[in-house]
């Protein structure tokens, strides 16, 4: 460790994924800490260099930021505003499911990160709970959104499952097609897990994911955690939806969450009022 790359020196290994690896950085001048992500796709050079031109010159608090891209050695280097804490997927290996308060205000946040995106032509493509960090105080911070366009096929994992990405994957994705609609179906994926600590198509190869979420063949989340409340029930059932016409948008997550009783006008969306109160974003 100890290597310097642009000023930056390397302090930690933080992993590895699809598309590189990932190091904490230092820069002894500005004092700055941050990761990152070397890139090992040396034929994407030219594309990531585009993308990260783009994803530099959005804020927002809940994505983590883009300080800068640079080729050096031919290897291709972003560097990112460094989150401290774990992922969702972390978090919930470890402890199991989030509270419910706690899965709509990460909800919420995502949903506010996705409808900031979406109004700027840029489809995550691979939201997942390995993908958001819990920053500080809780807040949750999106990392790397667009590039990750160009990484998300499904992959073998370490126990040698065809699985990788493939559970949050929506059905027009498995035909290459991605919209912002199909952000909005991963959402729907995170929120269940972060509910009930199970992703909610599984299987061991991708074919047999695939089959799954071209249905939306999935169990009731109430059936994992029978305290859920049905509003969450439904608006899972109103982001799963197999047509991406008829799913809900970002924006109208984020407005469902300011008036629940549009999903539904029985009264059952009371005792999750309170819980909408103490919520902010
Ligand atoms: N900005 C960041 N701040 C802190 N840790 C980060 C940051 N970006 C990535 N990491 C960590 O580095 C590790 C590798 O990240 P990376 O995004 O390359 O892989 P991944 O999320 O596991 O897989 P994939 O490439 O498929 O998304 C992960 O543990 C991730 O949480």
């Amino acid at each position: 460790m100890n290597q310097t790359i642009r000023g930056y020196t390397l302090t930690q290994w933080l992993g590895s994924g699809g598309m590189g690896e990932v190091y904490q950085g230092y820069h002894e001048v500005t004092r700055q800490t941050v990761a990152i992500k070397l890139l090992s796709r040396l034929e994407h050079a030219e594309r990531f260099r585009n993308e990260a031109n783009v994803q530099a010159s959005l804020r927002h608090p809940h994505i983590a930021l883009l300080h800068d891209f640079f080729v050096e050695g031919g290897l291709s280097c972003l560097v990112m505003e460094y989150i401290e804490g774990p992922t969702i997927e972390q978090f919930t290996r470890k402890n199991g499911p989030l509270t419910e308060e706690a899965a709509w205000k990460i909800l919420g946040q995502v949903a506010s990160a996705l409808t900031y995106l979406h109004s700027h032509q840029i489809v995550h493509r691979d939201l997942k709970a390995g993908n958001i960090k819990f920053g500080g105080q809780g807040n949750a911070k999106l990392l790397d959104f667009g590039l990750a366009r160009l990484a998300n096929s499904p992959r073998q994992t370490r126990q040698g499952h065809l699985v990788g990405t493939a559970y949050s994957m929506a059905p027009e994705q498995f035909a290459g097609e991605s919209t912002t609609a199909s952000d909005c179906w991963a959402l729907g994926v995170l929120f269940y897990e972060m509910l009930t600590g199970y992703t909610p198509f599984g299987g061991t190869t991708e074919s047999e994911i695939g089959r799954l979420i071209q249905k939306a063949d999935y169990l009731s989340p109430l059936k994992l955690k029978p305290t859920l409340s049905r509003t969450s029930e439904r608006l899972i059932d109103k982001l799963l939806v197999v047509n991406p016409e008829n799913r809900l948008t970002a924006q109208q997550v984020l407005d469902i969450i300011q008036n629940p009783a549009q999903l539904d006008s029985s009264n059952w969306t009371d005792p999750i009022r309170k819980i909408w109160g103490r919520l902010k974003f």
